[in-house]
């Protein structure tokens, strides 16, 4: 039996045919492009990237009501590093419009969280303004992880290359990708353990790349374990997107970044 991963992976390749075939045009965004990098690099508390999610597959609806502009001027307010913003329609009621709602509101670095298979959708990522766009291994062969990589660094956006396990990370570090997540959300099961960070996150470092620690986050506890195991940033979604005080609850997660002579 297939993953959700794959489902959805199924289900995205059908909607680029679709959106090739309505031969819909995509204007280019023509705006100063935002580093998440550079934000990793000089950072002394571990960044957080803040993620506006209105549902998700494993959870259902989150929050609807929330409106992307007011939460990433939230974000933004609180100390986000970056916003994470899901524009899947089916599987999380996201959206492009979302994407473009926050880069009207916030001069912060944007990752486009999709499932990309194709060209078209770094096209679409860029059109709305986002600087950064998430790659997952497990769900790319290699030389498509390679094409779709070269093709986001040649229109000016970053990588965020997403591992689940050794053989994902042999593939980013094949392609010499520079911020690699791990999703600590096992997507058989939909469990979230964090012991994924705690594995691999030491090998990451040892590549060289920049390390985010992906799903989860529910207390400041987790954020020191990530940070332990070489985290520059995370990426928090439904915490930040049900808590009653997010201010309060984005100081409980500042935690110092530790460094280690590898990082590039
Ligand atoms: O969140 C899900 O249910 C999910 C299911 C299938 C594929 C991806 C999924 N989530 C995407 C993410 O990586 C998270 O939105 C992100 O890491 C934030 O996670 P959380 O803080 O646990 O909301």
């Amino acid at each position: 039996m297939g993953t959700i991963l794959d489902s959805i992976i199924e289900r995205k390749k059908v909607e680029v045919e679709e959106l090739r075939i309505s031969g819909t045009e995509i204007p280019e965004f023509t705006s100063k492009p935002r580093s998440l990098l550079k934000a990793l690099r000089e950072a002394s508390n571990v960044a957080i990237i803040s993620e506006f999610k209105r549902a998700s597959p494993s959870k259902g609806d989150i929050n609807l009501s929330l409106d992307p502009a007011k939460q990433a001027i939230l974000y933004a307010r609180a100390g986000a590093s970056a916003i994470s913003v899901l524009t899947d329609v089916k599987g999380f009621k996201g959206s492009f419009t979302d994407l473009k709602k926050v880069r009207e509101a916030v001069d912060l670095p944007i990752l486009c969280k999709d499932f990309i298979v194709d060209q078209i959708q770094i096209d679409l990522a860029h059109s709305a303004g986002a600087d950064v766009i998430l790659l997952i291994a497990s769900a790319l062969p290699l030389g498509k992880l390679s094409e779709l990589y070269e093709y986001a660094y040649e229109k000016g956006l970053e990588c965020l290359v997403e591992i689940h396990d050794e053989t994902d990370l042999e593939k980013a570090i094949h392609i010499k990708a520079q911020m690699i997540g791990i999703n600590n959300r096992d997507l058989k099961s939909f469990e979230v353990n964090l012991v994924n960070t705690e594995k691999l996150g030491p090998l990451v470092k040892k590549a060289g790349a920049f390390l985010i620690s992906e799903s989860g986050m529910k207390t400041r506890d987790d954020i020191v374990r990530a940070a332990a195991a070489g985290a520059s940033g995370v990426l928090v979604g439904e915490t930040f997107m049900t808590s009653a005080d997010l201010n309060e609850t984005f100081q409980t997660f500042t935690v110092p970044v530790v460094r280690d002579h590898h990082e590039g």
